[in-house]
């Protein structure tokens, strides 16, 4: 799914209007509409009071479409206009003046602490004070009323997204943003739902569907792309009937140190389960019998040194490697591994002290060939990129990064944002039960393995990730965030393949529909 830039989305509402022959009045009745149908879905009339703020641009415009559709059909509403500037949009005035022709309870102007009105726990909170426009911090009495909000323990529902978040920017102070428990955006998510920075504004989020061209939805080449299902199944690479492990690819997984050979394990399971042919370990001799031992399927390769990597050294053709599992960062590794990447011209995923060597040596990065594969957590991701102010500009550090060594950085987080050149992937699957040792490695195993059956490293580093995310999203339904490990999402690898193909559950018939039956 695209993720659109504000400047796109205005864009995009125009050009709607112009080819629709509508006006943007009607474009705003349909959004408040969209929105009006989620709630009356789910509410069924119930007289729960519902607190509509208002704002005075298009996003209050959309609050107050919604307030009028919500009294119509009978809800429990109170309107009030956030009055935090002298200005007002066209459509704001339309459906200002259109409400009040609607009941007689006109909304409530808000100037200042004192006009607040008291907000139950069990009430209703719409949040439509600002959306895409905000351009500056909002007032002090404004940012009271966020946390009145807050303090209220209301549910509260955010329009197009939680006030006082910016779309392209991180807030100074959280205290004069909504946080919302549920957001409702227009068309598409906003980037800011899924950086660390930004993401606690809201706990959940849905797009809706407002009309807006398709061929501007489809044409329009956007910077940040969300990956789900529907991006991943299209570039799937089905298992031909005459083939063989050759077909497959083989993959060298490179790493291992004493006290680390589980990383290794860990990773030549997961390139095995995410379907390479062949998979070779190279490892220090300690891990000789646990690696043949664990795993059958792989075959081994030690280095002359039993409790580190000295001299990688191999006469195998592997298709693809993967590099840095628990490998330390010995003096000995470094040397080697420096070598390594001058005399490999095989595609490459490096992974944790393999990123923290090439910190350490920044030189090296030079060495590394067009499309190489990083995998950093935040802190490896830190030491490579140096310090940054907030996740805006650690995106920017990284994109300049990636095109200045042509790689592709898999930034690991709960939303992981693949990044290559100019344009961000965040991914869509994965919850807190990978926060546990082992499952970085599992991803890294996984990477290489796609990349071994002839996925390009871009594809298989946002396959990779989105498979490694939904086995731990099929696997916690077993285990539980607490209980899940690093070797159960390497079981599930499979069901995260199967899911792909999966058919939506089927919908019971409707009763008028079974009587044709
Ligand atoms: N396709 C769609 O997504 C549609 C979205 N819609 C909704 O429209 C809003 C965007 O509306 P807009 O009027 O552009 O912006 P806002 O409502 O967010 O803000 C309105 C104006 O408020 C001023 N402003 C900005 N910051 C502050 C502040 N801190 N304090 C006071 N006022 C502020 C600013 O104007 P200035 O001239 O004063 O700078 C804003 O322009 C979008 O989010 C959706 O909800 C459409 O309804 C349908 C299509
Ligand atoms: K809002």
């Amino acid at each position: 799914m695209k993720i659109f830039s504000k400047e796109q989305i205005y864009k995009g509402d125009k050009l709607t209007a112009k080819k629709q022959n509508i006006t943007s009045t009607e474009l705003m009745e349909r959004a408040g509409t969209q929105i009006f149908n989620w709630i009356h879905q789910r509410m069924q009339g119930a007289q729960v009071p519902i607190h509509v703020f208002c704002g005075i641009g298009n996003n209050g415009g959309d609050g107050l479409v919604l307030a009028r559709q919500l009294i119509n059909y009978g809800y429990n509403v109170h309107t009030y206009v956030v009055n935090c500037s002298d200005k007002r949009t066209q459509d704001f005035l339309v459906n200002y003046e259109r409400i009040k022709q609607t009941t007689k309870k006109w909304p409530i102007m808000l100037n200042c602490k004192a006009d607040f009105p008291p907000i139950g726990p069990d009430d209703i909170i719409v949040d439509a004070v600002f959306g895409i426009g905000l351009n500056r911090p909002p007032n002090e009495w404004v940012k009271s009323l966020f946390q009145h909000f807050r303090a209220s323990n209301a549910f509260t529902l955010a329009i197009d997204l939680p006030s006082g978040l910016y779309a392209d920017k991180v807030p100074e102070d959280e205290d004069g943003v909504v946080w919302a428990n549920y957001t409702l955006s227009f068309q598409s998510p906003k980037l800011v739902f899924f950086l660390p920075d930004t993401s606690k504004y809201t706990r959940q989020w849905e797009a809706l569907d407002i009309g807006i061209d398709l061929e501007f939805l489809q044409q329009t080449d956007t910077e940040v792309e969300l990956i789900g299902k529907n991006e991943m199944l299209p570039i799937y690479k089905p298992r031909e009937k005459f083939s063989n492990k050759g077909t497959y690819g083989h993959g060298l997984l490179i790493g291992g140190s004493y006290g680390k050979i589980g990383a290794m394990i860990l990773s030549g399971r997961a390139t095995l389960a995410s379907g390479a042919g062949l998979v070779t370990t190279f490892i220090p001799k300690c891990g000789y019998i646990p690696m043949q031992s664990v795993v059958p399927e792989a075959m081994v390769i030690t280095d002359v040194d039993d409790e580190k990597l000295t001299a990688i050294k191999f006469e195998i053709a592997p298709t693809a490697i993967g590099i840095g599992m628990g490998m330390g960062q010995d003096e000995k590794t470094q040397t080697t591994f420096q070598k390594f990447l001058k005399s490999n011209s095989v595609p490459l995923v490096i992974d944790a002290d393999g990123i923290n060597l090439l910190s350490k040596h920044k030189d090296d990065l030079k060495l590394l060939k067009p499309q190489t594969v990083l995998t950093p957590h935040p802190k490896e991701l830190e030491r490579l990129l140096g310090k940054w102010k907030n996740d805006f500009d650690k995106l920017k550090k990284a994109k300049a990064f990636s095109k200045k060594y042509k790689c592709i950085i898999v930034i690991k987080g709960a939303h992981t944002i693949t990044v290559f050149e100019d344009k961000l992937y965040v991914n869509s699957t994965g919850n807190p039960g990978l926060a546990t040792g082992g499952t970085g490695d599992v991803l890294t195993g996984i990477i290489t393995g796609l990349i071994c059956q002839g996925y390009e490293p871009l594809t298989a580093s946002l396959f990779g990730v989105y498979l490694h995310g939904k086995s731990a999203d099929i696997a916690v339904e077993d285990y539980g965030y607490q209980s899940l490990t690093a070797s159960h999402v390497v079981d599930y690898v499979a069901q995260a393949f199967l899911d792909l193909f999966a058919m939506p559950p089927a919908q019971p018939p409707a009763e008028n529909e079974e009587e044709n039956l």
